[in-house]
């Protein structure tokens, strides 16, 4: 009381200018008070009463009662709760740690020991799955056994991009480079290629996909690049022929791009194809070629040929490190079983007992290699000092028509061999000159046709028993819409 009073007046005195306000302020609280003005002017006992009233009434009216109210509320609401401490209690789920009985006794014991062991183990675990996750594959249906990988010191190891890594040729190049130790990237837009084919490495810390278009840039740090990114089959790459022929050139210019960036050696898988129809067999890296420029085939062999012309304009102009790889035709398991192309369609269709369908009459040519030795010579010819294109291809030439009566007595199939209208454009011979390979590379194939073919019936066996029914695909069997 004496405070407030010392206040108001020390206010009054401290700022006169201002004092008909501070009468205000102090009357205005006065009034919320319930005292009359009167009162303050009567000053006196009468004063320091009403004022000593109104405290009291205060310290009643808002701590005192709020305070017995509010420990009322809580014991009121206290009845009403259940007493948690004595059911806590009674509601012992581990009845066991109470008890007095020595069996119980042990059965707690070897309980706490057993879960203190699962926790070791499942820890144990953990890390051992670590361990093996770092250092192999995981069994898939396209890979059902374990690759182990090697390792290797920072030094040693590489970051390898392999753009279509997730098709035939590439998943299969992917396997060779992650069991070598190397960091592998993939790069894949799925067109073609199929995440199954790699879905074994998806865990492993060597690894990673990017799934991207190569017709777009893209900025990555790479020492090496495997560029195989494009659709390889001719009913595939004739799906889309405009797309075709961006991926072969916008591809390619992005990835030179990027080699040049980053100064990382590139390789371009071309392909026999750029031979065309040719006149001279079998086909010396020295042939330049038979080609049609404006036919069905010409998206893919006229793309790769300007792919090849762009790597030795850069290699030229900017110094590159290039490799440049002509492929004959490959076959073997992961092959999409709507690939098209010869084999698989032959061994598809024999393992249904189909009628297996030869384009034209038969008698013109191809040579077959297994994809291993493909990778191989691939992975060579990276890893060698020679620049210029080297074919790689097995040379054991086969016409069409004896290659399906020969897959039609590996399968023991009972097709009929129907012949349908040839494919326009189709090269009519194909058989690979490897001395350049043999003599710069020191590689030639290991693997015979029909080693190749029994793990490729084996691979479609499987997969027909997983699909059911696969229709086979043929020449103009897909086209986009306009
Ligand atoms: O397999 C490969 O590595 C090569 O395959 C294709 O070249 P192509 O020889 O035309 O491939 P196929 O479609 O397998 O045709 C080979 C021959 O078999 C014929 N064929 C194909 C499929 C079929 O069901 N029946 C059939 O008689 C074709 O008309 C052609 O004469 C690609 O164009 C090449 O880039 C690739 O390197």
């Amino acid at each position: 009381m004496v405070r407030v009073t010392s206040l108001t007046e020390r206010r009054h005195g401290s700022s006169p200018s201002n004092n008909s306000n501070n009468v205000a302020t102090s009357r205005s609280l006065t009034r919320r008070h319930g005292v009359v003005e009167g009162g303050r002017s009567g000053g006196g006992l009468w004063s320091r009463q009403s004022l000593a009233l109104l405290g009291a009434g205060i310290l009643v009216g808002y701590v005192v009662l709020p305070v017995l109210l509010v420990e009322m509320d809580i014991e009121k609401a206290m009845q009403g709760l259940p007493k948690l401490e004595k059911q806590s209690v009674k509601a012992n789920p581990y009845p066991i740690a109470e008890s007095s009985n020595p069996y119980l006794r042990a059965d707690q014991r070897t309980l706490e020991t057993t879960i203190a062991k699962i926790t070791t183990e499942a820890e144990k675990r953990l890390l051992e799955d670590r361990d093996v996750l770092s250092k192999q594959s995981l069994p898939t249906s396209t890979t059902p056994y374990v690759m182990k990988t090697a390792y290797l010191p920072d030094h040693h190891r590489k970051k390898i991009l392999v753009t279509g890594g997730s098709g035939f040729v590439g998943s299969h190049l992917v396997d060779k480079l992650m069991m070598e130790g190397h960091e592998v990237i993939v790069v894949d837009n799925f067109f073609t290629g199929q995440k199954k084919n790699i879905a074994h490495w998806l865990h492993h810390p060597n690894f990673s996909l990017i799934v991207h278009d190569v017709t777009e840039p893209i900025q990555l740090e790479v020492d090496q690049i495997y560029h195989l990114a494009c659709p390889a089959s001719p009913p595939h790459y004739q799906y889309n022929p405009v797309k075709t022929i961006k991926t072969s050139v916008m591809g390619t210019l992005n990835m030179l791009g990027l080699a040049k960036r980053v100064h990382a050696r590139i390789l371009l898988s071309s392909t026999s194809e750029i031979y065309g129809d040719p006149e001279v067999s079998p086909q010396p890296e020295s042939y330049w070629g038979h080609v049609n420029t404006i036919g069905p085939r010409a998206c893919y062999d006229e793309g790769k040929r300007v792919a090849e012309t762009m790597m030795y304009s850069y290699q030229k102009q900017n110094g590159l490190d290039i490799r440049v790889a002509r492929i004959f035709n490959t076959f073997g398991p992961r092959m999409h079983p709507n690939d098209g192309r010869v084999v698989s369609n032959f061994i598809i269709e024999a393992l249904q007992n189909k009628d297996m369908t030869i384009y034209g009459d038969g008698k013109q040519t191809r040579s077959f290699q297994y994809v291993s030795d493909l990778v191989d010579g691939l992975h060579a010819l990276m890893n060698n000092d020679y620049t210029q294109p080297v074919n790689l291809g097995n040379p054991s030439e086969w016409t069409i028509a004896e290659f399906a009566e020969h897959v039609q007595a590996l399968t023991k199939s009972s097709s009929q061999i129907i012949k349908l209208p040839k494919s326009t454009d189709d090269p009519q011979q194909r058989r690979p000159d490897i001395q350049t390979a043999k003599r710069e590379l020191d590689w030639e194939p290991k693997v015979s046709v029909d080693e190749g073919l029994k793990k490729t019936i084996e691979y479609f066996a499987a997969v027909l028993k997983e699909a059911g029914e696969i229709i086979p695909t043929g020449p103009g069997a897909a086209k986009p819409e306009a």
